[in-house]
């Protein structure tokens, strides 16, 4: 970590949709290779904001810089890698025809893009199923091809909105194993998760509730503003209870 230097800047920031206030007032940073959680009930906000960081969507008031660059803008593109909850692949095209669209979009050619994507299907676990058509993948294949996708042009930035949602617990270890050989080599990681036993494994965490910045802090430094022994335990004392 690198504090003070932070990738990502959230300065008080709301989303709303209609007369519908999403967000609130979310102010926070996150450092040069940090593994930063978003923890929060279903329909807390992790999503919308997870899109403002990426650039996907606007906010309505404040403002959201990623490293240095104030969001949206389409040049960040290559500085990004983003899994979305929902897989934005072309089922109708083998998984190698998906790498190789999004590796022309990230500008990835010739020999570099076929090592990249050698390594990023190897990572995941997929290479034999490299030519395989997308719609005959599982939900969980579909996943790990994403995630893939993410990494493909080795950002410095990786923004993955529940990455290991349906994936079998023994892959879900050598993706943690990755994210942090990533981190390890500076990439900061901000994803949200529902599972605790991943949030244990960020350096910093978000409790988000009702669009609303409850807390931020370390898992351990969670643990004794709560009193509680997990993180789980946590989530609930901030409202996870009322999801
Ligand atoms: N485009 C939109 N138009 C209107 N409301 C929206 C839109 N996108 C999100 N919302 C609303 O914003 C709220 C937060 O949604 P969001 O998807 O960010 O939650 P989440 O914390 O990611 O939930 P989950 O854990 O279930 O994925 C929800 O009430 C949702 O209905």
């Amino acid at each position: 970590m690198n504090p003070g230097n932070p990738v990502i800047s959230i300065r008080n920031v709301g989303r709303a949709f209609g007369n519908k206030q999403v967000l609130e007032n979310i102010s926070l940073e996150v450092e040069q290779a940090e593994t930063f959680g978003i923890l929060g009930p279903s329909g807390s906000g992790k999503t919308t904001l997870v899109k403002l960081l990426t650039g996907i969507d606007e906010t309505t008031s404040g403002e959201v810089f990623v490293l240095g660059v104030k969001m949206p803008k389409l040049a960040m593109l290559q500085q990004i890698g983003y899994m979305a909850q929902s897989d934005a692949l072309y089922t109708e095209l083998s998984a190698k025809e998906n790498l190789e669209f999004f590796a022309a979009l990230y500008g990835l050619k010739g020999e570099q893009r076929s090592r990249r994507i050698k390594a990023v299907m190897e990572l995941v676990n997929l290479e034999e199923h490299l030519r395989k058509r997308v719609d005959q993948y599982s939900g969980g294949m579909k996943r790990r091809l994403s995630l893939a996708i993410a990494l493909l042009h080795e950002p410095p930035v990786l923004i993955l909105d529940e990455p290991t949602v349906g994936i079998d617990p023994v892959l879900r270890l050598s993706i943690w194993k990755e994210l942090k050989a990533l981190n390890r080599k500076g990439t900061t990681i901000v994803l949200t998760t529902h599972v605790m036993d991943e949030a244990e494994k960020c350096d910093r965490l978000a409790m988000i509730r009702d669009g609303k910045l409850l807390a931020v802090d370390t898992p351990t430094g969670l643990l004794q503003a709560t009193s509680t022994d997990s993180i789980e335990e946590a989530f609930l004392y901030y409202g996870g209870v009322r999801s």
